[in-house]
């Protein structure tokens, strides 16, 4: 229980935490932290100093203690369970587009915004003022909206954007009816079951197939994945840093379901013995090779491949799959990996960047509430998962139990994990 003390120890955290990111700022010559709409978007400190960035999270973390602890525990759940209309108050902002009718170092009144958005002025203060409490917009004078500095990343930033829209139209409904699909198709491992097909209406059609026909739709669920990809601790510099990959010297490299093929030139720029190939789809493959550098195209090729059959690149040194199992359900998964087989020559290294579980209360719990906020998604979207090193360890044995599973790791500061295992034909497949 949750001790007096432990209020003081959290203040205790916050102070001194505060001040050091505080005293970084000053001696660094950096702007202070701020909703100003001209403030950085960003934490203005690089993930690498990990001091800092430490500081940062402990701030964070202790902040929100401390508010979930004043607040307690009926006041909390009551007004969670309202929290839905954080997602109606921003998909209203997203949907009328409304971050781009105020100007950005002015401020516009109710009803010339009403006018530009063409929505009725009532309802639009009524959302816009919602939003507000989340510090999305700012009322500086009654009856005048003006930008903060997230409103204002709704003009700037066009894959948040896209991020925003995918989140509060396309999955918002999703979220609402998945535990009816649960209820509806217990347990179902079939993507074309899960509550996006529901809440939709297209229950025996995916997801990614039903975006994938509209184009307007497609772009912008392409749009928001670069935004998540590119976010805090995605970096690409992780997967490039994180493993010995100059060990493998001229290793070819095979990137399936890689998109255009950005993982394998992050790596090419630093291992010039590697070579590449890109798989994804048709359509996807197609637009690959001008995303990639004159410099790199000899060794980075692409081809349109279906994950779910024969892999037909034989006896490369490395197969690598980036966001792609916590799209599928165990039971594609396992077909997934069992497609790589007729390929795999002895000590062929199957390599997975994707997220992996924490044991409950053993990480940041910032990244524990976001990779948990993942894991939920999957189901909703897809009726897949997130897995935690055991689950890979199990889908690796499921598939063949000639795959050798040599774990999971991460480095300071990163979001995804490394997961690693080895095509042994010598293990018994008993
Ligand atoms: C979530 S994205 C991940 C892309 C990339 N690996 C990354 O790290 O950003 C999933 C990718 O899988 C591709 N994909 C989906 N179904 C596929 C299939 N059956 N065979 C091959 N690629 C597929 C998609 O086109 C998309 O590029």
């Amino acid at each position: 229980m949750a001790s007096s003390s432990r209020l003081i120890e959290l203040t205790s955290i916050i102070a001194i935490q505060t001040k050091k990111v505080d005293d970084y700022f000053a001696q660094n010559g950096l702007p202070g932290l701020s909703f100003d709409p001209n403030a950085p978007a960003d934490f203005p400190v690089p993930n690498s100093n990990l001091e800092i960035q430490e500081a940062r999270r402990k701030v964070v973390n202790a902040t929100q203690e401390l508010h979930d602890l004043m607040v307690g525990p009926r006041e909390s759940i009551r007004w969670m369970a309202w929290s839905y209309n954080d997602n109606l108050s921003l998909h209203a902002v997203y949907h009328f587009n409304v971050a781009k009718a105020v100007p950005i170092d002015g401020e516009v009144s109710y009803t010339e915004l009403a006018k530009a958005t063409g929505v009725d002025e009532n309802n639009l203060k009524r959302l816009i003022r919602h939003a507000m409490t989340n510090r999305i917009f700012k009322e500086p004078r009654e009856g005048f909206v003006a930008h903060t500095a997230a409103s204002r990343l709704l003009v700037d930033d066009p894959q948040m954007i896209d991020w925003v829209g995918l989140c509060s139209a396309d999955f918002f409904p999703a979220a609402a009816h998945t535990v009816d699909a649960m209820v509806k198709y217990p347990g179902s491992q079939e993507p074309s079951e899960a509550g996006f097909t529901v809440a939709w209406r297209h229950e025996g059609t995916p997801m990614f197939m039903e975006i994938g026909k509209n184009p307007a739709r497609a772009k912008r669920f392409g749009g928001a994945m670069q935004s998540l990809t590119g976010g805090e601790g995605y970096e690409v510099d992780y997967l490039v840093d994180g493993y010995p990959w100059g060990d493998l010297g001229d290793a070819t490299f095979v990137d399936i379901g890689g998109s255009f093929g950005f993982v394998c030139v992050a790596l090419a720029k630093k291992f010039p013995g590697m070579k590449f190939v890109v798989q994804d789809l048709p359509k996807t493959v197609a637009d690959g090779p001008s995303k990639v550098p004159p410099e790199f195209a000899d060794r980075i090729q692409f081809q349109a491949h279906n994950f779910l059959t024969p892999q037909p690149v034989k006896d490369a040194d490395v197969y690598f799959f980036r966001w792609i199992l916590h799209n599928q359900s165990d039971k594609y998964g396992v077909e997934i990996l069992r497609a790589l087989i007729p390929a795999l020559k002895p000590g062929a290294r199957i390599i997975i960047n994707d997220n992996c579980l924490p044991k409950p209360n053993t990480i940041d719990p910032w990244d524990e509430k976001i990779t948990r906020t993942m894991d939920v998604t999957m189901l909703e979207l897809l009726n897949a998962r997130e897995r935690d090193e055991n689950d890979y360890m199990e889908l690796f044995k499921t598939a063949d139990p000639r795959f050798k599973f040599l774990g999971a790791k991460t480095s300071k500061g990163c979001r995804m994990h490394i997961m690693e295992a080895v095509w042994d034909p010598e293990i018994s497949k008993a």
